[in-house]
């Protein structure tokens, strides 16, 4: 038997606009199969033909995350690129986009993104879904020096600059 606590489920809001569509739907039903996902929030596109711009879609997906609504938010667009910026804007969420595995690695492990964007033109479904299922697995050691140096970025964030 593991000394490893077991893991609370996680929530898990996912978006995309029309560009990530078929790439989201590949994933959220990979989430939804997955034991380490308690529930998967889609806040959409759900239409090939629905035109709704990417910021829209990421800002509520990262809302959801930065309310408690949702621990982590998996957005798709083109390259990632837009979503990942959108899901910054919200206070309280770190994104990143990435499409390798040291760096979705080090996105929680580093940094503590809560979000990680994908680009639906850049990477292909079968490494997106084993970024994900990686990424599923881990954890931000709060206790670690990695979290040292993104108390500052949140103390920057709430306006406390010492
Ligand atoms: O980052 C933005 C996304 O890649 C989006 O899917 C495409 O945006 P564009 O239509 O402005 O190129």
């Amino acid at each position: 038997m593991s000394g490893q606590p077991q893991r609370r489920p996680l929530r898990v809001a996912v978006g995309a606009d029309e560009a990530g569509l078929a790439l989201k739907d590949a994933l959220a039903d990979l989430l939804r199969g997955d034991a380490r996902v308690a529930a998967v929030r889609d806040f959409g596109v759900h239409e090939p033909d629905d035109r709704t711009a990417y910021p829209n879609i990421g800002l509520l997906a990262a809302q959801a995350v930065a309310d408690g609504q949702a621990d982590r938010a998996l957005l798709v667009c083109g390259t990632g690129i837009g979503m990942a910026i959108t899901a910054n804007k919200v206070a309280g969420v770190r994104a990143t986009v990435a499409h390798d595995a040291y760096s979705v690695e080090r996105s929680v492990l580093s940094n503590n993104c809560q979000v990680l964007a994908l680009g639906a033109r850049v990477v292909g479904t079968e490494l997106a879904k084993r970024l994900v299922r990686e990424w599923l697995d881990l954890e931000f050691d709060d206790s670690s020096a990695s979290a040292r140096k993104v108390e500052v970025i949140s103390r920057y964030e709430s306006g406390r600059r010492a």
